[in-house]
This record gives C-alpha cells, structure tokens and sequence, in this order.
C-alpha cells in the first residue's frame, strides 16, 4: 500500500516539556488508524503535528512524500477538531454556513458563494445525512448531529484523509456508533484515509486497521495490522 503519511524520528516540546520523543510513525492510504493513550499523553498534540499547526523539534514529517512543511498537499487532510459541545451552543451560524466556512478559499474573499459551491455543501451534509438541517442553527442541533456536520465541513474540501481528535466525546452510544458506520463508509466506499482519536478500545478494535498507542513520550503500533 502507498505511504501518505510518516513520522521519522519526531520529538516536540512545548516549552520545555517533552510530550512526543523520537517517535515513529508511518499510514498507508485506506488506512483507518486509531490513536488511544492516557489523559495528557500526547495524542492531540500528535494531530496537530501531522496537519501542519505545530512543527516539531526535531525530525521529519512526510506527507505524499513530500516535507509536510514544504507541501502543497495540507489541503487534501481534513481535520476535526476536538470541540466542547456546550461551546457552540451559542454560536450564530447555521449548518450550511459552517460548511461552507471550509470552501472560504474557494468562493473567494467578500464574495458570495456560487451555485456550485452549494452544491458541493449539499452533497457533503448529504453524506453525513444530514441535508435535511442545512437551515438550523448549530447550537440547536445534538452532540451527534453536531458531530455530523463537523465531518461534512471537512468532507466538503474533498480531503483524501481526515483525522479526528475524540469525536464521540459526549455523544450517546447509538451516535457513536453511527458516526463510526459513516467513518468505516467513507474508508471503504470512498477511500478515504481515517485517523481517528479515542478513549474507546473497544469500539477502536473494531472498526481500525492499525493502532498506535501514545504513552511515555512514545507512539508504538499495537499488533494488529493485517487482521481486518
Ligand atoms: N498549548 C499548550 N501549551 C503547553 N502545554 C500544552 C499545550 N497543549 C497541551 N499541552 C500539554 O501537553 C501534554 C499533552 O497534551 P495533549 O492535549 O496532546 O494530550 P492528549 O493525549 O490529547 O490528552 P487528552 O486525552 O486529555 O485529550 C499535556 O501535558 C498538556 O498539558
């Protein structure tokens, strides 16, 4: 399998504590990896190196076989990032707008958005079934549904990997795991490459191909390749 992405020798520091040292770490396209690891340990930050909002203090991170800090490809990874649901509660937007936020770039500053941008916002809220909101404000949806539109926003920029940091964080059981039947989806129908964070082992087991544990300053990769 094709490598997209891969870690060599990786350490960070936030001021003067290490959280990640010498660390390897390698994905293939198709993957759907999962990260587990204790409280603190390094997992977040592990995300935000690998789409490029922190640089490491040492080591290099290849994406497309590129320098991920040269490459022009940090637009093929889409992220969602870990949220506090009450946070949003509040927030003035709508389901489409916050969608669209991601085809910014595309539309052009101060400008509307085109027919075929709405198309594009459509089809991605189709895919996480939730088309049907586009007009609801986000506060006024539920933590999975929430959760949904998330995953539309970083669908919408036709991303070949996204990488999720603890989605299923307060959301209920049933959510969870029809937010993890659209995830094994969209690895397996439109191969798209999954990293996905969590607490859950159980529920990581069953649907990933590779684990990577974050622990000590280290990632190692759990014993599982292959199986699935
Ligand atoms: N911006 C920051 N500045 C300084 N230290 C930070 C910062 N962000 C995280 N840390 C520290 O780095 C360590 C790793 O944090 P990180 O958020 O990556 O862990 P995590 O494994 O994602 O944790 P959790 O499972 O609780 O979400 C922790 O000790 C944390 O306090």
């Amino acid at each position: 399998m094709k490598n997209i992405i891969s870690i060599e020798n990786v350490s960070f520091a936030y001021n003067k504590e290490n959280v990640l040292q010498d660390i390897i770490l390698s994905i293939d396209e198709g993957d759907f990896v999962g990260i587990i690891g204790c409280n603190g340990g390094g997992k977040s930050t592990l995300m935000k190196l690998l789409i490029g909002q922190l640089n490491p203090s040492k080591g290099k991170i290849k994406l497309f076989n590129e320098d991920l800090d040269k490459s022009n490809n940090l637009n093929k990874i889409g992220y969602v990032p870990q949220i506090s649901l009450s946070s949003g509660a509040n927030f003035p937007a709508t389901v489409e707008e916050i969608v669209m936020a991601n085809l910014y770039s595309k539309v052009g500053f101060m400008k509307f958005p085109k027919k075929e941008h709405k198309q594009k916002v459509k089809e991605a809220l189709k895919i996480v079934n939730m088309e049907d909101y586009s007009k609801r404000l986000i506060g006024n949806l539920s933590g999975g549904q929430q959760q949904r539109v998330m995953i539309a926003k970083a669908l919408v920029s036709e991303p070949k990997i996204i990488i999720l940091d603890e989605p299923t964080t307060g959301i209920d059981a049933t959510s969870e795991e029809q937010l993890y039947t659209l995830l094994e989806k969209l690895n397996k129908e439109s191969k798209i490459t999954i990293v996905i964070v969590s607490h859950d082992f159980a529920k990581i087991s069953k649907y990933t191909n590779k684990i990577f544990v974050v622990e000590n300053n280290k990632v190692s990769l759990m014993g599982k390749e292959n199986e699935v």
